[in-house]
């Protein structure tokens, strides 16, 4: 059995990993930490896993939790993961980072957009970015995965077989994308009450949203270009139900291009032909976040507008699954050579 430690296992993506984890037939559940529930049964902090782990919140005694554990998964907030996957390093584990500390090649990225200084640059090479429909491979030789944010992954996903085939211009590339509230996690926000999300929706990050240079990052990895070269306007907004997120993206096709909804539908369903958690919508048929809810599945709906010369993709993810639990548990999947659907085969859950 893989022994498994969670870290801020209290907040929404930590009860997600315990979720699904303590079904996965080839997983132990070592350990569990939270910050403000040391010794308390984790079933009181969620009665909705009663039954599920016979554990108790733990604190964070990283040598002690790395010593135990074969994998452990961070679901902190940005700027504590470092410690761990230093101790990681010390001794010979996996680290699967379900933040942003480890997702920029270039620390100075990192740095000015979080507006924090990183404690460990020299790690950053040996993180690999874990979408495992584009970096299997690499996923595989890892030590440190690190999990891509919610939007990112849909954004990516739904762009990535447009930038191969090299049919859009990536420098007018528009991404409009809403999530649902848990996207924010658990802790107590004036944005995330009743009363300010319900019958309502806003945009909110505009132009400024940190998500911003993480797909433009993996989009001109893809490219094969530098980072710098690639800019896009991304705009999230709030939107009033629990899961999900729906990315709507624009790419204006290249001058003289001619190529019709058939035939970039054919380019997408090829792209993705061996993927489980991939599935291409048909003409007219678009995606629902709901379709989503509670798995690790992913929708992709796309057209060519003649009238604009545009081509318009819309993704649909759960944000907790496939935007955070589901992909780092894909992403241990690959680092054990398990099959990559072990424990996240279910659809979602409808209505
Ligand atoms: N929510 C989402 O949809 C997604 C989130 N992510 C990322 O995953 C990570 C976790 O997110 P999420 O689960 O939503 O966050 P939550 O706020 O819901 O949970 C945070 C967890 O970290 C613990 N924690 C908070 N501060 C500290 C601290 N100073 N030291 C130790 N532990 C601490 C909390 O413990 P306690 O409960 O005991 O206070 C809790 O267990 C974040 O980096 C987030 O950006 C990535 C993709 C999607
Ligand atoms: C609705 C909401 O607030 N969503 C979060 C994104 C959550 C996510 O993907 O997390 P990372 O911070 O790990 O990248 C936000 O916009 O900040």
């Amino acid at each position: 059995m893989i022994k498994v430690a969670i870290v801020g296992s209290t907040g929404y993506t930590g009860a997600e990993l315990v979720r699904l984890l303590s079904h996965h037939p080839e997983v132990e559940i070592v350990a569990l930490t939270s910050q403000s529930y040391v010794d308390q049964a984790y079933e009181e902090v969620y009665p909705s896993l009663t039954g599920q782990v016979g554990l108790s919140c733990q604190a964070q005694d990283i040598e002690a939790l790395m010593n135990e554990a074969d994998v452990v998964f961070l679901a902190l907030p940005h700027g504590l993961s470092v410690p761990w996957a230093q101790e990681a390093y010390r001794q010979g584990k996996k680290v699967i980072d379900l933040g942003a500390d480890f997702r920029f090649r270039e620390v100075q990225t990192y740095e000015n957009w979080y507006k924090t200084k990183h404690e460990a640059p020299d790690l950053l090479s040996q993180a690999v970015y874990g979408l495992p429909e584009l970096n299997r491979h690499k996923i595989r030789e890892s030590v440190l995965v690190a999990n891509p944010g919610c939007y990112p992954t849909a954004s990516i996903l739904g762009l990535a077989p447009l930038l191969q085939a090299k049919v859009i211009n990536p420098k007018k590339i528009i991404i409009d994308a809403k999530s649902g509230v848990s996207g924010a996690g658990r802790s107590a926000k004036l944005g995330s009450l009743y009363g300010e999300v319900n019958e309502n929706v806003k945009a909110y990050g505009v132009a400024t949203h940190r998500h911003t240079p993480e797909i433009e990052q993996e989009i001109a990895a893809l490219l094969g270009m530098e980072a710098e070269k690639v800019k896009l306007s991304f705009t999230p907004h709030l939107m009033p139900m629990t899961r999900g997120i729906l990315s709507t993206i624009y790419g204006e096709l290249l001058e003289n291009l001619q190529i019709s909804a058939v035939e970039l539908r054919q380019i997408y369903k090829d792209f993705y032909d061996k993927e489980p958690f991939i599935h291409i919508t048909e003409e007219d048929q678009w995606p629902q976040t709901k379709w989503c809810y509670g798995s690790n599945h992913v929708f992709i709906g796309l057209t060519v507008d003649p009238r604009t010369h545009r081509v318009i993709v819309t993704t649909a993810i759960d944000n907790l699954v496939k935007g955070a639990a589901g992909q780092a548990i894909q992403n241990m999947n690959i680092l054990f050579d398990l099959p990559e659907t072990k424990a996240l085969e279910r659809p979602g859950i409808w209505p």
